[in-house]
């Protein structure tokens, strides 16, 4: 009697069962395993001491990922309130005070158990730069209150320092490109463009033989080597310009034994405010004239323009110059402008114009009523509302004129505040360098992350396994079917 053999099939059910059983609970275990290495985070804080105010940055970035690049990310910014480190002069011991409530806001946002290993920069820039050669002494005192109260915080405190023009150009450029992931593509670079209150930056690489020594920069990051070109003028940030175009407009005037009227196409018609000589004329920018005087608009872009262009000097002995004697290469590839650059031209709505359009529109501005504007922008505080005019109109002479963008490159500059979540400026580039956060070599990277690469071996050792037993179940059935039982 021919009976058939079923033995085997409850078994395979089970080792089918078993297996797939087996599979669920290995995949979930390589996730699972696999995920808090993402949730483990690490932090930095950087904190930028410009000129016109303080802002502190965290970062953060994924433990077990340091060295890829495009891993750290901005987690949180907290601007200081009040004025930049260097309006402290007189009061030093108020400058680290002053940075509290943001510091505060750090030890909150950073878990606790990263506290001591979180490390803290502060760099200064132009605002510090200035008072360093105004009052060496003062400048100490300011950098010594700071640090003092940044050791109180449990932190890993790293420095506090003045960062040379050349370093706040070079870790600009740095920053743009790790967030726009560029040093691991092989599009390539774009260059940046800084305006601050007292100094302002360009740097990009050039492919241009450098004249000056001073203006080149060389990094070997990811496995590429970069030449760049940067420079940053002291005096040409949008405070200290202004400074310098109202010095410039008032010297042709200090005979005048009167009160001195300043008429100025730069601020609007309507506009009209006394100012004390100690209030413009206090930086080592300018020239300290002893006059008050009556700062009174014309609203006329075109005048504006050329008095603005006589705030740069034109000698040069290079091939080129952007101004002041400076050399500098013709501008090459996609720019991105930020801070001021954004915050003016985006007040403006000047950001999407081409270069014509964007000075009609200036012109229009420039040459609307004080009084109509006060109305349009209640909330904006006047001391701003009244430069925007002067300030967008430098930023366009300064890109058009001396950097030498044209009508069609300037559709090359990019006007940004973020890449991402993070802000464009100096503090991450500078971060990252401090920290060795983008190699010099790109690191070797396996082809597929480590959870990945335990799951897929899983799997297929599994997959192997289960053929394995079909196979014996299957090369075993023809004895198995003929199999004859006699009872
Ligand atoms: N939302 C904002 C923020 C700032 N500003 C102005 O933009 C200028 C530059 O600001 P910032 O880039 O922050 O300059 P600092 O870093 O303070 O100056 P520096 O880099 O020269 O030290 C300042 O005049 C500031 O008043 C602005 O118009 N709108
Ligand atoms: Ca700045």
């Amino acid at each position: 009697m021919k009976v058939k053999n079923s033995w085997h099939r409850p078994q395979i059910i089970v080792v089918t069962a078993l297996i797939a059983v087996g599979i669920i609970i290995m995949v979930a275990i390589a996730v699972v395993q696999h995920k808090p290495l993402h949730q483990k985070y690490k932090y930095g804080i950087v904190l930028d001491a410009g000129s016109s105010h303080t802002s502190v940055y965290i970062y953060e970035w994924p433990a077990e990922k340091e060295n890829n690049t495009g891993m750290v990310q901005q987690k949180h910014s907290c601007n200081v309130k009040g004025k930049g480190i260097s309006s402290y002069s007189g009061t030093p011991h108020k400058a680290g005070e002053s940075l509290k409530d943001c510091m505060d806001e750090a030890k909150k946002i950073i878990p606790n158990h990263r506290h001591r290993e979180t490390p803290v920069y502060l760099g200064a820039t132009a605002g510090m730069r200035l008072l360093k050669m105004d009052n060496y002494t003062a400048s100490e005192k300011v950098l010594k209150s700071v640090e003092t109260f940044l050791q109180t915080y449990p932190f890993s405190y790293e420095g506090a320092r003045i960062i040379s023009g050349q370093e706040e150009g070079a870790f600009g450029w740095i920053t743009v490109n790790y967030l726009s992931d560029n040093f691991r593509k092989a599009s390539g670079t774009m260059g940046a463009l800084d305006l601050g209150g007292a100094s302002t930056q360009i740097t990009f690489v050039s492919g241009q033989e450098m004249e000056s020594p001073d203006n080149s920069i060389d990094f070997r990051l990811y496995g590429n080597d970069y030449h760049l070109y940067t420079h940053s003028f002291l005096c040409y940030g949008k405070d200290q310009v202004l400074k310098l175009s109202l010095e410039k407009q008032i010297e042709p005037k200090l005979d005048m034994t009167d009160n001195i009227i300043l008429e100025d196409p730069c601020f609007h018609p309507g506009y009209n405010v006394n100012k004390s000589f100690q209030s413009v004329f206090d930086s080592p920018c300018v020239k300290k004239i002893t006059s008050n005087f009556t700062h009174k608009g014309l609203g006329e872009w075109n005048k504006c323009h050329k008095a603005i262009k006589k705030v740069f000097n034109t000698t040069c002995i290079y091939s080129r110059c952007s101004f002041n004697n400076i050399f500098q290469p013709p501008v090459k590839g996609g720019f991105g402008a930020f801070s001021a650059y954004f915050f003016v031209m985006n007040f403006l709505n000047l950001t999407n114009l081409n270069l014509d359009e964007a000075k009609k529109r200036l012109e229009t501005y420039c040459n609307t009523s004080w009084d109509t504007l006060k109305e349009k922008h209640p909330s904006v505080k006047e001391k701003y509302l009244a430069e925007y005019c002067f300030s967008g109109t430098y930023i366009i002479t300064l890109l058009e004129d001396r950097y030498n963008f044209t009508n069609k490159t300037w559709n090359n500059i990019n006007f940004i505040k973020k890449i991402g979540d993070s802000e464009a400026g100096w503090t991450l580039g500078y971060m990252l360098n401090l920290t060795n956060m983008i190699p010099a070599e790109a690191p070797e990277t396996p082809l597929l992350p480590y959870g990945g690469y335990v799951t897929l071996m899983l799997i297929l050792s599994l997959l192997i396994f289960v053929f394995f037993i079909l196979g014996y179940i299957f090369f075993r059935r023809p004895s198995g079917s003929t199999h004859k039982v006699i009872i």
